[in-house]
């Protein structure tokens, strides 16, 4: 028997469990087991607590196939959320420890239902352990075949490993079918996020994207950050710029060598898991 609490950050939604007394628990099987819609609470992926030697405290996250990613944008403010409501943590700002490097949170607003947090994402890098080594800008705006379609992608590793390409008509991609394609794509030995970007306009992006392990989300907060910072490099957009993505809006802000993302963190509901 398992106590968990389920939150989403907009529409990507989160079992979490306290697992700071855990000793040997196969997160990952319990990653596939609850996240499952039908059989299990259901939901995008599985976030433990744990206690951390080196920060405040620590977040693990598992994707519905099990595999750990090292960071989840919204994750982590949901993940925030419980720790300050349920006195974890009695303090508005504080470093979480997670596989991708310390992250530093800020709440923003929380007074009941919904909270608004702010998580600095560190800085985007350009190669990394299941990133191409390109030149020295990275992988950079690259030609490769997808479906028998010359396109343009870019990847970097912003706690997570995130490939972003640019389309006209974002309703007129398949992302189901385009998506795994270019997550299981042999150029990257550790499969990648996808985030399928239409710019509107210097401030303004909108972006789906299909997830590492997971599938198609109705957010990405590591996803959105990645777009923001490719979007900057190539197509000039502004430092300070808006993601509309299906499930809804979040800010990102590059002016600084940090990437800082605000938005909000939901709590759905608390029980326990048999
Ligand atoms: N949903 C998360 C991203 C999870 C990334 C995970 N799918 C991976 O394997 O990297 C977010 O909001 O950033």
């Amino acid at each position: 028997m398992l106590n968990f609490s389920k939150y989403h950050g907009l529409g990507n939604d989160f079992i979490i469990i306290d697992g700071r007394s855990d000793n040997n628990e196969d997160y990952s099987k319990l990653a596939k087991e609850i996240c499952h819609r039908n059989l299990g609470i259901g939901g995008d992926g599985l976030i433990i607590i744990k206690e951390s030697h080196k920060n405040d405290i620590r977040m693990q996250i598992f994707n519905i196939d099990g595999s750990e990613a090292p960071m989840c944008g919204n994750g982590i403010r949901c993940f925030a959320k419980y720790v300050y409501e349920n006195d974890i943590l009695c303090k508005d700002s504080f470093i979480v420890e997670t596989l991708a490097g310390p992250v530093k949170i800020r709440i923003i607003k929380s007074d009941g239902k919904e909270s608004i947090i702010q998580a600095n994402m560190g800085k985007a890098h350009y190669k990394g352990e299941g990133i191409p080594i390109g030149d020295e800008k990275g992988f950079i705006n690259k030609e490769i075949v997808i479906d028998d379609t010359p396109i343009r992608i870019s990847t970097i590793d912003l706690g997570n490993i995130h490939t972003v390409l640019f389309v006209d008509d974002l309703d007129k991609v398949d992302v189901d079918k385009i998506g795994p394609m270019i997550e299981k794509h042999d150029l990257f030995p550790n499969k990648t996020n996808v985030n399928f970007c239409e710019i509107i306009d210097k401030q303004n992006i909108k972006l789906v994207t299909w997830e590492r392990g997971v599938g198609k989300t109705l957010a990405c907060g590591t996803g959105a950050s990645a777009s923001a910072v490719i979007s900057t490099l190539i197509h000039d957009t502004d430092n300070h710029i808006t993601l509309h993505l299906p499930g809804g809006d979040v800010d990102i802000n590059t002016e600084n060598e940090d990437v800082y993302m605000t938005g909000p963190a939901e709590i759905i509901c608390k029980g326990i898991y048999l």
